[in-house]
């Protein structure tokens, strides 16, 4: 049967990319939804973006929603720290057995943890199943519907502290109205938003950068 788009993604980081070089994974990546397939990758351009807001901020414990095919996951791992930590939540098997072929062609294993499964059943076991006490940054790009309630389960669960960074993508296109009206009037945040363009297109999008207040 007919291969899927993650697979193909997989198999033009085999070919093109080298082991343990995480930038040649993110380069492959681009490569392949610029010139063969689109796929949803934050991309070069927001990830740029992303790389400015994780070095600066040096986080030592990280929090992705939406591994899917681990493009953002490598791309945050590559920065971090040595002892620094990222778990990356992952609902669907298939994009998760990619992902981990992924981050591993990119020598990045040590610093990851995949977690299989739904946000609202793992975010509130954060704390007794990995330690966790609180999350210095979290990048949320999983389904557009789940930022808010998510982000108020963590508030919920003691998940984040003063100081804390939120960083959103997609809140232009696909959108999450909801998400942005409430960071943005929430005297919980000081939100800021980053202008870029959707993934591989002239179409606009952006992140938007939220501090948690306390
Ligand atoms: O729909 C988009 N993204 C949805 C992304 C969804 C991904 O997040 C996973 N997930 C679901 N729940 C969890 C958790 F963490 F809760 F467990 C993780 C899903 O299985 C999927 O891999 C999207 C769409 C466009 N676009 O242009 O249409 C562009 C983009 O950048 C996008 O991110
Ligand atoms: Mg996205």
């Amino acid at each position: 049967t007919r291969s899927t788009r993650p697979q193909r993604l997989l198999k033009a980081v085999q070919k093109r990319a080298t082991r343990g070089d995480p930038q040649s994974v993110i380069s492959a990546i681009d490569h392949f939804c610029r010139h063969s397939e689109w796929a949803m990758n934050v991309g070069d351009e927001k990830g740029s973006i992303l790389d400015s807001v994780v070095s600066e901020l040096n986080p030592e414990k990280v929090l992705e929603l939406g591994t899917y095919c681990g493009y953002s996951t490598v791309r945050i791992a590559r920065l971090l720290p040595p002892g620094a930590r990222l778990i990356t939540l992952e609902f669907n098997a298939d994009y998760a057995a990619i992902a981990r072929q992924v981050i591993s062609w990119a020598g990045l294993e040590d610093k990851i943890q995949l977690v299989e499964g739904a946000s609202e059943d793992w975010i509130p076991r954060m704390k007794e199943h990995f330690g966790i006490e609180t999350f210095d940054f979290v990048f949320l790009d999983h389904w557009k519907d789940r930022y808010l309630p998510d982000t108020k389960l963590m508030e919920d669960c003691g998940l984040l502290r003063k100081g804390t960074v939120l960083l959103a993508d997609n809140v232009i296109c696909p959108g999450v109205p909801d998400y942005l009206e409430y960071v943005r009037n929430s005297l919980s945040y000081k939100s800021s938003y980053f202008k870029s363009h959707l993934e591989y297109t002239k179409a606009e999008d952006g992140l938007e950068k939220s501090v948690f207040l306390g």
